[in-house]
């Protein structure tokens, strides 16, 4: 398990995790099932992989299916992203989150921020944590709903559409008086692929805000940045 500090807090975030990538093998819709995953597993817990991703691929399965609605909410085919997704980004974390004791202000289980990828889907155990920021600045609590996830926009849609869907900054502070697990699965785009305009998001009236990159240019400068301690 690793500790880390996405934003360079007075204290170290409190929030521990294990973190997995897509892998070919486990994916029923793979176009190329060799390709190797970079993941590292532990030798020592017969069957933990297995589970893990028994569930990743349901949710892999199901995010593809949520691109195509997001496909349609953007009024554009229903197929538009499918070959963004055939070798997704997709990668999971557990995280844990011992209750904490100091004030906000020096410590969160995970400091503000926004996720990298296309959205993010959130399985939480019962125990609040989680916070958004709404669009008049207030942190609101995203309450754990039974069978439900948090879905969140995450940079590369925001950047995809211009804006249109716009990155939930989020938080987790863990106030219930127990620890708190929750799954994030970060769905993003294929790294080969560009991450140029949704057609219907761009006029001569609204051009691209942002330079086109690819995917994979696009994570390595964000992973650079919050490795330097600055997102
Ligand atoms: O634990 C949560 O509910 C959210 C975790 C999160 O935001 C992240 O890992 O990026
Ligand atoms: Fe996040």
């Amino acid at each position: 398990m690793k500790g880390y500090n996405r934003n360079g807090r007075k204290q170290q975030d409190l929030s521990e995790a294990f973190n997995w990538a897509y892998d070919a093998s486990y994916d029923p819709e793979a176009v190329e099932k060799s390709q190797p995953s970079i993941s590292i597993w532990p030798s020592d817990l017969p069957g933990f992989k297995e589970e893990l991703y028994t569930y990743h691929t349901q949710l892999l399965q199901f995010a593809r299916r949520l691109t195509r609605i997001f496909a349609l909410a953007l009024h554009m085919p229903e197929d538009h992203f499918d070959e963004y997704v055939k070798h997704p980004e997709a990668g999971m974390r557990i995280i844990h989150y011992p209750q904490q004791e100091a004030a906000a202000v020096d410590q969160n289980g995970i400091g503000a921020h926004t996720d990298f990828e296309c959205f993010t889907m959130v399985t939480q155990d019962g125990n609040d944590g989680l916070e958004v920021l709404n669009k008049s600045g207030y942190w609101i609590k995203a309450k754990p709903v039974a069978d439900a996830f948090v879905v969140n926009i995450a940079d590369c849609f925001m950047r995809q559409t211009n804006d249109f869907f716009v990155s939930t900054v989020h938080r987790v502070i863990n106030k219930s008086g127990r620890e708190r697990y929750s799954l994030p699965f970060f769905f993003g785009f294929d790294r080969s692929k560009k991450l140029e305009a949704v057609p219907s998001c761009v006029s001569t009236g609204n051009p691209m805000k942002y330079p086109v990159m690819t995917s994979g240019e696009y994570y390595h400068y964000r992973a650079t940045n919050a490795k330097a301690g600055s997102s």
